[in-house]
C-alpha cells in the first residue's frame, strides 16, 4: 500500500476511453472534485486518451455541464484543467501507446512515479488496451494500477477468460475492479452497523430474522442505451453484481480485522455457502409502455429502436437465495431489480420474525432499514405502546435520517471515494477475482436456461412497482408487508 508520504511523487491519472459518456459524466467531474478539494496528490497530472481527435478545449467543453464550479474556485478550476492534457489514438496499436508513455514521461522527474490507468472503454477493446498498457505503459519507477469497469465478462467462461488475461498482465494488488455501490455511504456502513453494535449483532441470524430484501429501483427505463443493455439485461447490469455485494456484506462473518483482504475473505466465503440459483426461484419481467403516462413512459422497452422486437431481456428480476450455513439457512435473501418502475429507491430490508406468543395479538414485525439512495436513512421499525391514556399498540420508528442528523456533512459520492481508494493503495471496496468468481457460480447457470430456453418475461407497466407476481414471490418467501405503517416525516426545527 502507498504511503501518505509518497503524495508529493508525480503521479499521472490516465483516463482511457476519455471521450466517452462515463468519461465525462462521471470520471472528469470526479478527479475535478478530489482535486478540488485537495485529496489528490500535489502533483497529479491527468491524461485523456481515445480514438477521437479533438483538443483538451473540446473535452473540456463536453464536460462542462457535468461539473459543478462553485464561485470562488474559478482559478482551481483553471489550475485543474492546466493539469489536463488529451492524446488520440488507437486502441490496438502498440505505436500509440508508446506515444502515450513518451507524453506522461514528459510529468515524471524525479526517482519515484506513479500511473493509474481508469479503463472506460467499451468491453470489446478491454483487451488490446489492456496488453498495450502492459507493454508500452507500464510505469518503471513507480507503480502501475488499473482501474476497470464492469462488464466482467457475460458469464462464467467468458469472465474466467477475462480474469485469466488479466493475470497475465499485472498482479492482484494492481488491478482495481470498480463496483460503485461498494463507493456508497450506506453499503460502507454496513459492516459498522453490523459488528459495531452489540444490538445487532447477537440477533443477526435465522433464529431472529425471517427474510432479507435487497431492492434497487430505477424510474427510467434504459433511455436508448437499449442497444448496450439488451446484450446484458438486468440480472447481469445490477444484480449479480451490486446487489449480491450488497448481500455478501449482509451476511458474511465478522472478519478477522479490518484488512482489505481478511474482509474480502469473508465476502468469499459466504458466497461459496450460496448453491447456484435455480429458475424456479427467479422472475423475470419487462416493462410495455404506460399508455396514460408522460413522454418516456408511453414507450415500452421493445419500442427503444436499438432493441431487437423479439427481446426476452429482462429488465426486472426478483431472485430468492439461499445460504446453507449456520446462520443463515432457511432465511430467504431476496434480490429484487428493475427499471422503469415507480420510484428511485436503494435499500436494505432486514425483516425480523413474529414475536411468538404474541400477548397483543397485533404485534407487526420489526423491520430495519437501511436507505443506500435517495437520501440515506436507517430506521428500525418498532412497537410501541399508543401514547396517551390508550393502552393499545402503535407502529412507529428509531429514525437516523443522515441530511437530519449530520447536517453540516456533505456525503460523497461513490466514484470519488473509489478513485481515492485507488491512489491511497486500499482495495477494501473493489472486487477481488474470487469473489467475482464466485458471483458467476451462483449466477451463470439460471442466466442460461433463461436464456436458452427464451423465457419470456413477465410484462409490467412503466411507472408501476414491477410484476404483479413480484409480491406474491415475496409473501412466499416470508416477507410479510402489512400496508398498516404509517410514517410521520420529521419537520425541520
Ligand atoms: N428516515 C427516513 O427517511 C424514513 C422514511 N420512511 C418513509 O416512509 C415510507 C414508508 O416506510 P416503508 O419502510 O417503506 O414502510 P411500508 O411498510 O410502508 O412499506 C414497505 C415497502 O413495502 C413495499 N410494498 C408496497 N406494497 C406492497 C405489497 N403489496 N406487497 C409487498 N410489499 C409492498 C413498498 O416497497 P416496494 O414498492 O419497493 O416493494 C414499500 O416501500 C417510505 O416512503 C419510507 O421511505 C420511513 C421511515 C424513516
Ligand atoms: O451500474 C449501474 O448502475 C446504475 C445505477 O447507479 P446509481 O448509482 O445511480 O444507483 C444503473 O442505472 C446502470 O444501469 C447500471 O449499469
Amino acid at each position: 500500500m502507498e504511503n501518505k508520504r509518497d503524495f508529493h511523487y508525480p503521479h499521472t491519472f490516465i483516463l482511457l476511453g476519455a471521450s466517452g459518456d462515463l468519461a465525462k459524466k462521471k470520471i472528469y467531474p470526479t478527479i475535478w472534485y478530489l482535486y478540488r478539494d485537495n485529496l489528490l496528490p500535489e502533483s497529479t497530472k491527468f491524461v485523456g486518451y481515445a480514438r477521437t481527435k479533438q483538443t483538451l478545449e473540446e473535452v473540456r467543453e463536453k464536460c462542462k455541464k457535468y461539473m459543478k464550479v462553485r464561485s470562488g474556485e474559478e482559478e482551481k478550476f483553471e489550475a485543474f484543467w492546466d493539469a489536463n492534457s488529451y492524446v488520440s489514438g488507437s486502441y490496438d496499436k502498440r505505436v500509440d501507446f508508446e506515444f502515450l508513455n513518451e507524453h506522461i514521461t514528459r510529468f515524471e522527474k524525479g526517482p519515484v512515479a506513479n500511473r493509474i490507468f481508469y479503463l472506460a472503454v467499451p468491453p470489446t477493446v478491454f483487451e488490446e488496451v489492456t496488453v498495450n498498457i502492459r507493454n508500452a505503459c507500464h510505469a518503471i519507477k513507480g507503480y502501475t494500477r488499473v482501474i476497470i469497469e464492469k462488464p466482467f465478462g457475460r458469464d462464467d467462461v467468458s469472465s474466467n477468460k477475462l480474469s485469466n488475461h488479466l493475470t497475465g498482465l499485472f498482479k492482484e494488488d494492481q488491478i482495481y475492479r470498480i463496483d460503485h455501490y461498494l463507493g456508497k455511504e450506506m453499503v460502507q456502513n454496513l459492516m459498522t452497523i453490523r459488528f459495531a453494535n452489540q444490538i445487532f449483532n447477537p440477533s443477526w441470524n435465522r433464529e431472529n430474522i425471517a427474510s432479507v430484501l435487497i431492492s434497487f429501483k430505477e424510474p427510467f427505463g434504459t433511455e436508448g442505451r437499449g442497444g448496450y443493455f439488451d446484450d446484458f439485461g438486468i440480472v447481469r447490469d445490477v444484480m449479480q453484481n451490486h446487489l449480491l455485494q450488497i448481500l455478501s456484506l449482509v451476511a458474511m462473518e465478522k472478519p478477522v480485522t479490518l484488512n482489505p483482504n481478511d474482509i474480502r475473505d469473508e465476502k468469499v466465503k459466504v458466497l461459496r455457502h450460496i448453491p447456484p440459483i435455480k429458475l424456479s426461484d427467479i422472475l423475470v419481467g419487462q416493462y410495455v409502455g404506460n399508455p396514460n403516462g408522460q413522454g418516456d413512459e408511453k414507450l415500452g422497452y421493445l419500442d427503444d429502436p436499438t432493441v431487437p422486437k423479439d427481446s426476452v431481456t429482462p429488465t426486472y428480476a426478483l431472485a430468492v437465495v439461499n445460504i446453507n450455513n449456520t446462520r443463515w439457512q432457511g432465511v430467504p435473501f431476496i434480490l429484487r431489480c428493475g427499471k422503469a418502475l415507480n420510484e428511485r429507491k436503494a435499500e436494505v430490508r432486514i425483516q425480523y420474525k413474529d414475536v411468538p406468543g404474541d400477548i397483543f395479538g397485533q404485534t407487526k414485525r420489526n423491520e430495519l432499514v437501511i436507505r443506500v439512495q435517495p437520501g440515506e436513512a436507517l430506521y428500525l421499525k418498532l412497537m410501541c405502546k399508543s401514547p396517551g391514556m390508550k393502552f393499545d399498540l402503535t407502529e412507529t420508528e428509531l429514525d437516523l435520517t443522515y441530511s437530519l442528523r449530520y447536517r453540516e456533512t456533505d456525503v460523497p459520492d461513490a466514484y470519488e471515494r473509489l478513485i481515492l481508494d485507488v491512489f491511497t493503495g486500499t482495495q477494501m471496496h473493489f472486487v477481488r477475482n474470487d469473489e467475482l468468481k464466485e458471483a458467476w457460480r451462483i449466477f451463470t447457470p439460471v442466466l442460461k436456461e433463461l436464456e436458452e430456453q427464451h423465457i419470456k418475461p413477465v410484462p409490467y407497466v412503466y411507472g408501476s412497482r414491477g410484476p404483479a407476481d413480484a409480491d406474491a414471490k415475496l409473501a412466499e418467501n416470508d416477507f410479510k408487508y402489512s400496508g398498516s405503517y404509517k410514517w410521520q416525516k420529521p419537520t425541520l426545527a
